[in-house]
This record gives structure tokens, sequence and C-alpha cells, in this order.
């Protein structure tokens, strides 16, 4: 379908629900990852946690991010794997790259999500 250039930059109220409908459609597809699933319970854990520790406002906006960044980038990660699966079921080094660096990826973030759990709730024991 042709779209010219004003077609593209006008708001378009329609195209913006569609866009935030499809993001909603995402975050239900994440939850039936068992990877995602995981990090969805850990992040309502250390929640819980901060409630119970009290944390400050400063602290509440450090964790919340790390657990939204880590749960992020599972989903990047398993959009990665999906894209890979798509464009070949055969053993290719590539294909290889491209999935072990996304899962290093989120390996590099978890350790940091896990130091970062420590800088902020080992002083309040
Ligand atoms: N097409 C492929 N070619 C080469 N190696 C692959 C290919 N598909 C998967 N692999 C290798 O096998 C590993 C496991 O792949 P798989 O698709 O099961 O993902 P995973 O890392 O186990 O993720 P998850 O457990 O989240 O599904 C990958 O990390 C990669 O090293």
């Amino acid at each position: 379908m042709r779209m010219d250039l004003k077609d593209n930059q006008t708001f378009n109220a329609k195209r913006l629900f569609s866009s935030f409908r499809f993001a909603g459609n995402g975050l239900k597809l994440a939850l039936l990852e068992p990877n995602i699933r995981v990090h969805a319970a850990a992040g309502i854990f250390v929640s819980a946690a901060g409630f119970i520790f009290g944390l400050t406002r400063i602290e509440w906006c450090v964790l919340l991010l790390t657990i939204a960044c880590v749960i992020a980038l599972e989903m990047v990660n398993t959009a990665i794997e999906k894209t890979v699966d798509l464009v070949t079921e055969e053993y290719r080094p590539l294909a290889k790259m491209a999935k072990d660096l996304a899962a290093g990826a989120v390996l590099i973030f978890a350790c940091a999500a896990i130091i970062i759990g420590c800088i902020l709730f080992i002083p309040k024991f």
C-alpha cells in the first residue's frame, strides 16, 4: 500500500492505539515465556521486600528501573531467538552467535541486577 510522506507524519490516533494494542499483546506473549515469568516473579518478590524494608524514593527508582530493564532485555532476547528460529532451523554459526550474544547481554544485566539488589538491601539488615 502506497503512503506519501505527509500521511506518515500526520498524527494518527488509530495507528497509535494499534501500536499500544500490539505492545500489550507483546506483554501477554512475554508472560507465556518461562524465563520471563521467572524474572517477573523475582521482580514481584524484590518489590515486596522493598515495601517491607521501607526503601527510599531514589532506591525505589533504582529498583524499578532495574526490574524493568531485566524483563525488557529478556523480552528482546526472546524476540531475537524467535527471529533466528524463523530464519533457520539448521545449525548455523551466525545463528549461534546471535543467540549467544543476546543471552550474554541478559546475563550481564542479571549479574548487575543482583549486585544492585545487594547494595540496596544488605544495609537494611
Ligand atoms: N540454528 C542454530 N544454529 C546454531 N546454534 C544454535 C541454533 N539454535 C540454537 N543454537 C544454540 O543452542 C542454544 C540454545 O538454543 P535455544 O533456541 O534452545 O535457546 P535457549 O538459549 O535455550 O533459550 P531459551 O531457554 O530461552 O529458549 C543457543 O544459545 C545456541 O548456542
